[in-house]
């Protein structure tokens, strides 16, 4: 950790394959792939660490074949470290026919109806093939709105499958394994959780369970409290976020690292995210605009195209589309980390926050 500013912090993470400077956006390149980006191009970013999907993998290519073909770095041509997810949360959104069972959780693919199984050793086993360089314990994630004693059931659920992960991960140094806490909304059950998975001991510490649904005031409101329950001097990760104001909040409350599909899923769509807010492209207001998308930008996009180009571009549903404002996207997120991390380094985070604020008009610019 190298400076704090409030509750936020900066720091570097030192892994085998690079460094991670915190706090730190992860794109997610689920299958093997950030979509519409080379690997250069996300490493062009300002990108130190990639995510890979448990689920996507083990059902297409699968881990076998990855491992087989000398691991997840070298199949997908990243170099730098790679955390992977454990699974059990995209079983939840993505498979049919599942059940859940002490054991673990059986489901059939979402791609071919075939059967599967996750478990916490399963699942441990997947992530070893890959050659993740941070794994995260295989847990449920309960879907919201649920009460509390099913919230209270999964979390607990999650705990004996915190303690079966590291039983299974074993000791792999280099190797980091992440707990995550869950607990829903409920600070008793945020706090229970937090003590199991210290008593168990992670290289790392995720707040599980949100950007579910829950709405941005109920998550920041379950972060004023559930990040400092977990160890000072561990990262802290907070699982699928987020839009940029709840990256700078969820930053504000003191965690380190960041994952969400937003900036690559919207790319596709058209959606641009600016230090002024958000531009649909696909606005016929763009069709005759040289402008760039945001003047102050300096990535490929922005340097080289007009709006009126990404306009026509997206309206023809030409592939370049997708790169040009996938790659704006990644760059406007790695912007917003580089600059809270100088901010936070130099003690004015709060002006960084009440600036990033100011900036934002409503609606498309
Ligand atoms: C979008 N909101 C969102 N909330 C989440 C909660 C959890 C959770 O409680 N447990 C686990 N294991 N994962 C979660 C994820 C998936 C994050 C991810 C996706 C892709 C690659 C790597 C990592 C979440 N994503
Ligand atoms: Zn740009």
């Amino acid at each position: 950790m190298t400076a704090t500013d409030g509750r936020a912090r900066s720091g570097v993470i030192d892994t085998p394959r690079g460094q991670i400077r915190t706090p730190a956006f992860m794109p997610v390149g689920t299958a093997a792939t950030v979509k519409a980006m080379m690997p250069e191009s996300v490493a062009a970013t300002g990108a130190d660490i990639l995510l890979g999907n448990t689920y996507h993998l083990m059902l297409r290519p699968t881990a076998e074949r990855i491992a087989a073909l000398g691991g997840l770095h070298k199949f997908m041509n990243w170099s730098g470290p790679i955390l992977t997810d454990s699974g059990g949360f995209q079983v939840m959104s993505l498979a049919e026919l599942r059940k859940l069972t002490e054991e673990g959780v059986t489901f059939r693919s979402h791609i071919d109806g075939s059967r599967h199984m996750l478990s916490p050793e399963r699942s441990m086993e997947i992530q070893t093939l890959l050659g993740s360089d941070i794994v995260m314990c295989f847990d449920e994630c309960p879907a919201l709105p649920a009460d509390r004693d099913r919230i209270a059931e999964s979390m607990r659920l999650s705990m004996r499958w915190a303690e079966r992960s590291k039983e299974a991960f074993g000791d792999r140094p280099g190797h980091a394994l992440f707990g995550i806490q869950q607990g829903g909304l409920d600070e008793d059950l945020r706090g229970e959780s937090a003590e199991a998975l210290q008593a168990i001991g992670f290289d790392g510490y995720a707040v599980g369970g949100l950007a579910v649904g829950e709405g941005q005031a109920a998550m920041f409101g379950c972060l004023d409290y559930a990040p400092q329950m977990l160890p000072a001097d561990k990262p802290r990760y907070l699982m699928g976020v987020g839009k940029p104001d709840d990256i700078v909040g969820a930053v504000a409350r003191g965690i380190d690292m960041m994952d969400c599909v937003l900036p690559s899923r919207s790319g596709r769509t058209g959606q641009a995210w600016t230090r002024r807010g958000q531009v649909n492209i696909k606005n016929a207001r763009h069709a005759d605009d040289p402008r760039p998308l945001d003047e102050h930008c300096t990535c490929p996009a922005c340097r080289n195209y007009s709006r009126a180009y990404l306009h026509h571009v997206f309206r023809s549903g030409e592939i370049i589309s997708s790169m040009l404002l996938t790659w704006h996207n990644l760059h406007y997120y790695q912007e917003l980390m580089a600059g809270m991390r100088a901010a936070i380094a130099q003690g004015r985070f709060a002006a960084f926050e009440a600036t990033f604020h100011a900036q934002r008009a409503e609606g498309d610019i």
